[in-house]
């Protein structure tokens, strides 16, 4: 490659510069600033891990949608599709006999192959929280009302966060009794929202009409928890079905005591995305984006698979998704990149140096700028405006600054 082609990124991928960049910074800092509220702490995990830590027994990504690669020992590595099997498994490792709740929290990049014609972005910056050890509706509550919060500290304002329960879909199913592939085909009609489809499915299934009645009825079932509830237990006796449905209550009830159910709504036909959930799901949607702009929920049983029983909640805001929200909402204040630019010319290095550290003392950001006697001020005004600053400090003489405000282009 050379030229103009090196100038490229891959499909799936892109460059984030200058106020974007700036934007970005900001709403991961208000995001992460809203968890560490809640008393979650900070944890790094590696970029790249084994491939078994996203193995398909973890119930996460899709193997042929992990970028994965070799070491020199021929051992599989793969970037990150997830970060919530990296945290578990720090979990078995770092706090092995801890039976108390941990509270942490990530800011990282998770990267999922997917294809190119879907138009996705391959890499995703997300920030996350996972609790261990807290197995309470509470706590299933408190999940929920932290990403209405996130969202709302950044100005997001209108949203949605769609509320479900993983064992609704496998409690009908287990009553259903129907096989894994005939599940896992009804499955996919309902993810795709081809409930015509799942309808004529459901149709030739040898089952109760009740339950058909049930699975005919899914994507109607929103909205009103009470009636939904209702509905369903009126068709079935399963235990896990009925068991989901009281902790939505509980959890509904839970989540009035924070004053947001404005934001929620429930969702009988949402499934989850990942198997390793296990209870409570929810996904967070506003107009104008199709993809979700924050995704969490219960999974009990994986940290189990890395040696260590905990149940377990997380949350992922995913902030691609909500920059491109507050974008397209127009929701960002009109702010330049900030700072200040101290122009100087060659004799007052002195002064000028000891101005800027002065400044910075204060806590202002200063570049300091060494005039070339060819060029104007009028040039470094244009200068200024293009780097997006809020001043140029001009040091003329001794004991003589010149500052001039620079209006923030949008
Ligand atoms: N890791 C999940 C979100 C999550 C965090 N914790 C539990 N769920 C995701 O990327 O969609």
């Amino acid at each position: 490659m050379e030229g103009q082609e090196l100038l490229h990124t891959p499909g799936g991928v892109r460059d984030v510069y200058g106020r974007e960049c700036a934007r970005k910074m900001h709403v991961k800092k208000e995001v992460h600033h809203i968890l560490k509220t809640h008393g979650f702490q900070d944890i790094e995990t590696p970029a790249f891990e084994y491939f078994d830590i996203f193995s398909k027994e973890r119930g996460t990504v899709q193997s042929r949608e992990m970028f994965k690669f070799f070491d020199r020992g021929n051992n599989t590595l793969v970037l990150r599709p997830d970060v919530t099997p990296s945290i578990a498994r720090c979990v078995a490792k770092y706090w092995r006999d801890e039976t108390m709740p941990i509270r942490l929290c990530y800011t990282g990049k998770t990267f999922v192959n997917t294809p190119p014609y879907k138009g996705k972005l391959q890499e995703v910056t997300q920030v996350g929280a996972e609790c261990f050890h807290d197995d309470t509706s509470d706590t299933d509550a408190e999940m929920i009302a932290m990403t209405v919060e996130c969202l709302k500290q950044c100005g997001l304002k209108e949203f949605q966060l769609e509320v479900g329960h993983a064992d609704l879909f496998r409690g009908l199913v287990e009553e259903a009794g129907i096989s894994q592939s005939e599940a896992q085909e009804l499955r996919e009609l309902i993810v795709s929202k081809n409930f015509f489809g799942a309808q004529e499915f459901v149709g030739r299934l040898e089952v109760a009409d009740s339950l058909k009645e049930i699975f005919e009825k899914l994507p109607e079932l929103l909205g009103d928890l009470t009636e939904c509830v209702q509905f369903v237990k009126e068709r079935t006796k399963n235990e896990r079905v009925l068991q989901a449905l009281e902790r939505l209550q509980k959890v509904e009830e839970i989540l009035g005591c924070y004053g947001c159910l404005d934001y929620v709504t429930v969702d009988f036909s949402m499934l989850s995305q990942y198997s390793y959930y296990t209870g409570v799901i929810f996904r967070a949607y506003t107009y104008g984006n199709g993809e979700a702009l924050a995704t969490g929920g219960r999974y009990d049983g994986l940290v189990q698979q890395f040696g260590k029983k905990a149940s377990a909640i997380g949350l992922a805001i995913v902030i691609d998704q909500l920059m491109l929200a507050l974008t397209r909402q127009n929701l960002f204040e009109d702010t330049t990149l900030g700072g200040g630019i101290l122009l100087y010319p060659q004799s007052l290095r002195k002064e000028a140096i000891g101005l800027a550290q002065k400044y910075r003392k204060e806590g202002r950001c200063i570049q300091m700028l060494r005039k070339a006697s060819a060029k104007s001020v009028e040039e470094y005004l244009e200068y200024a405006k293009r780097a997006d600053v809020e001043e140029l400090i001009y040091l003329e003489a001794v004991n003589k600054v010149e500052t001039y405000t620079i209006k923030g282009n949008k």
